[in-house]
């Protein structure tokens, strides 16, 4: 379970996130939407302990991240695909970090294969890895320690038609299992397929919350959120 409560983050004058409160329940999926600069990386890093609230706080599985035990084993990460060093094979960079949560070889063979990175293209060097395959490892990385938890920034980003139908299924089949999916995308149609809940948020503060049939009511999932954000930015002018 992730919690959220009234966590407020100020960077000098601005507020990236105002008094956001809400909850993503075990074995379910909650879509994380907003548009550019709605704040859901700045909650997304406060949870994994990356950057402090300036009020309120974020718990995973009942507590800070940082004070969980072996935080790699319990929630999975994924908040910036481009970030893996480029010089370094995907192999080289999943069995390192398998190294140091104290996992056999053998899992790293595991993810490579749950995420569909064949074992030619894992011994390349990231810097020569597309978009999508640079996804298929990050995801590969946040799933290697068998978290029951998973934070995932904009993980479809880059992937094409395929790689987004496997990761629709792989996210459904983690909740179904009893994983807790917090994730954040701008692909809209693909979150409404794919979400169990939604969390909208824009200018720092949450605008909804709900089913996409709460929030829609009869209306698809863009219009909804064009509308809100759309209203949030009026209030604000
Ligand atoms: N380190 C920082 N210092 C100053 N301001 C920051 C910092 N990180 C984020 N911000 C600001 O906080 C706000 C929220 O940014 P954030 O990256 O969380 O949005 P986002 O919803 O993830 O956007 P996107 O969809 O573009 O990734 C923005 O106004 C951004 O400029």
């Amino acid at each position: 379970m992730i919690e959220f409560d009234h966590v407020s983050k100020l960077y000098k004058d601005v507020k990236a996130l105002d008094d956001v409160s809400f909850t993503v329940e075990a074995g379910s999926i909650t879509g994380f939407l907003g548009p550019n600069g709605a704040g859901k990386s700045t909650a997304m890093r406060i949870l994994v302990g990356l950057s402090r609230p300036t009020s309120g706080s974020a718990t995973v599985l009942g507590r800070p991240y940082t004070e969980l035990g072996c935080p790699g084993s319990q929630v999975g990460v994924l908040l910036d695909a481009g970030a893996q060093h480029p010089g370094r094979t995907g192999r080289e960079i999943l069995t390192l970090s398998a190294m140091l949560l104290g996992l056999p070889k053998s899992r790293v063979c595991e993810v490579l294969d749950m995420v569909g990175l064949a074992a030619r293209e894992s011994r390349r060097t990231v810097g020569g890895y597309s978009l999508g395959m640079r996804q298929r490892l990050g995801v590969a990385h946040a799933l290697l320690g068998r978290p029951k938890v998973l934070v995932l920034d904009e993980p479809a980003n880059g992937l094409d038609p395929q790689g987004i139908q496997w990761m629709r299924g792989l996210l459904r089949n983690l909740a179904d299992s009893g994983h807790t999916v917090l994730l954040s995308s701008h692909l809209l149609h693909e979150v409404e397929r794919v979400a169990d809940r939604i969390v909208m948020i824009g200018r720092g503060r949450v605008l909804a919350q709900g089913t996409v049939d709460e929030l829609g009511q009869g209306r698809d999932l863009e219009q909804t959120f064009l509308e809100l954000t759309a209203n949030a930015n009026r209030s604000a002018a």
